[in-house]
């Protein structure tokens, strides 16, 4: 199976997203890099049905046969013994022309998750990634190219909200994978439901970090600054809720403000950089706007939190800002309830396990979480009362595609990556074969 971790994003910064009728320009720090034409109905109509072709050649294909191009996961069914030497079984079968719709943040492993397992099970699939990030997807198409596979099986659409809605009311698509946000995941669900299309949604989130005054400190501050800092913020399990034990806030804060000041901030493809550009304008002041607000509520920015130009002057124009510590946070304030998507990290003190539980879970969310604690039955005990798809403990952000992940809540529902996959891109069959003669009640 194809995956990748990639933390940082590739050094392209895009323009806001463009209207699904209009080209979506790509620039590189103002630069614009490509143009791409938002697919209308015809080309969508054209991908599918290509899709579908290539499907009905793919699917009857031998997990073997799929292996020498994609690594196939053991796809197998079960056999069930029946009385007097009759049985049953079951087969794995392919759904047919899967759709992918991806958001930008990660743009290659999103089209990568969802596409590998979807082919790996027989399926084909129409990808169409976020019009702020197009090209990484064209790439990927390329690669399955080289490997041998089919052509059609692996189709990319380009466009925004109009294109989307396209594939997800397309009568031959049989499921939507879908990662974006919970308004738009509502959408996608809600058009599924009409075609009663199966759907995998992977949506937002705002997820708790619980630092114990028991922890090893230090990594502690090193979880805290991987839950909040990875690609600038942009990332949807991130742990930007960090509930820290009162006791030890004075030292926790010290040590975060400390590394997160010296957290080298330009460009992506230099060894030493550490965070990136901000998608875009329009995203950056969405950022900022969020920290402005958190200071109107009383919250205490201890560093960053405001743009900044990096000294290489070809960095000029890119959409950078300093990551930010907010303390004297609350449960109610804005920047604690909403999903920020930038490099800005509240912390909140808390006394106990039992009341830091109940208020990690007061969310709507449900991705991830994180503990650090050196109590091991606590560790487990807490993992097991948190509402998230994951729990991290001592560490955080560690998403190996051999694991799966996926949301409690409104975070969504469906998994991706590990094993478990399998049964998101595959139906289930059941035969009986009777060995005796029938036993007719007519
Ligand atoms: N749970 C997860 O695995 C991940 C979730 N996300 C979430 O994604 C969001 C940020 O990504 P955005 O691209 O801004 O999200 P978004 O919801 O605006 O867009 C996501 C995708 O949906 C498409 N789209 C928009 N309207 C549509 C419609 N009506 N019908 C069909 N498709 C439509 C967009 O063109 C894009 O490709 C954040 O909330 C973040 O938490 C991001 C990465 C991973």
């Amino acid at each position: 199976m194809i995956g990748c971790t990639t933390w940082l994003h590739p050094y392209v910064f895009y323009l806001g997203a463009q209207p699904a009728c209009k080209p979506a320009n790509l620039v590189c720090v103002g630069r614009i890099l490509c143009q791409m034409v938002p697919c209308g109905a015809e080309e969508v109509d054209e991908a599918i049905k290509s899709a579908h072709a290539a499907y009905l050649q793919w699917r009857k294909m031998a997990g073997m046969e799929r292996a020498r191009v994609i690594c196939v996961l053991f796809i197998k069914g079960q056999h069930i013994q029946l009385p007097g030497g009759s049985f049953a079984y079951t087969r794995r079968e392919p759904l047919g022309v899967c759709v992918g719709i991806g958001a930008w943040n990660y743009p290659f492993q999103i089209a990568s998750w969802k596409s590998a397992p979807a082919l790996a099970c027989g399926n084909a699939m129409v990808f169409k990634p976020s019009p702020m990030t197009p090209v990484t997807a064209v790439i990927l198409a390329e690669i399955y190219k080289e490997a041998g596979v089919p052509d059609g099986l692996f189709c990319v659409v380009q466009g925004g909200a109009d294109t989307g809605t396209l594939l997800c009311q397309h009568p031959k698509v049989a499921k939507v994978s879908f990662t974006g946000s919970v308004p738009t995941g509502k959408k996608v669900m809600e058009m599924s439901a009409k075609g009663v299309k199966q759907v995998t949604l992977e949506l937002g989130g705002k997820s708790p970090l619980l630092i114990f005054k028991d922890c090893e400190l230090e990594n502690a501050v090193k979880g805290a600054l991987m839950a909040n800092f990875l690609t600038q913020g942009e990332v949807c399990c991130n742990g930007t809720r960090v509930y820290v034990q009162r006791e030890i806030m004075p030292q926790f804060l010290e040590k975060v403000v400390k590394r997160t000041k010296a957290i080298p901030v330009g460009d992506p493809l230099l060894d030493g950089t550490r965070m990136g550009a901000l998608i875009s304008k329009p995203h950056l002041e969405k950022v900022l706007g969020f920290v402005s607000q958190a200071k109107k509520e009383g919250a205490k920015v201890l560093c960053g939190g405001e743009p900044i130009v990096p000294s290489d002057p070809n960095l000029k124009g890119g959409y950078f800002m300093a990551p930010c510590v907010l303390d004297n946070c609350r449960d109610d304030m804005t920047c604690v309830k909403e999903e920020i998507f930038g490099p800005v990290m509240s912390v909140l003190p808390f006394d106990t396990e039992e009341e830091v539980i109940g208020r990690a879970n007061n969310t709507t969310f449900g991705l991830a979480s994180g503990v650090f604690t050196r109590d091991i039955s606590r560790a487990h005990r807490v993992a097991e009362n948190l509402e998230a798809g994951t729990c991290f403990i001592n560490n955080y952000n560690i998403s190996p595609v051999e694991v799966p992940f996926g949301g409690y809540k409104m975070s969504g529902f469906g998994r991706e990556n590990g094993q478990v996959t399998i049964e998101y891109y595959s139906q289930l069959k059941t035969v009986v074969v009777e060995m005796g003669d029938v036993d007719s009640l007519f």
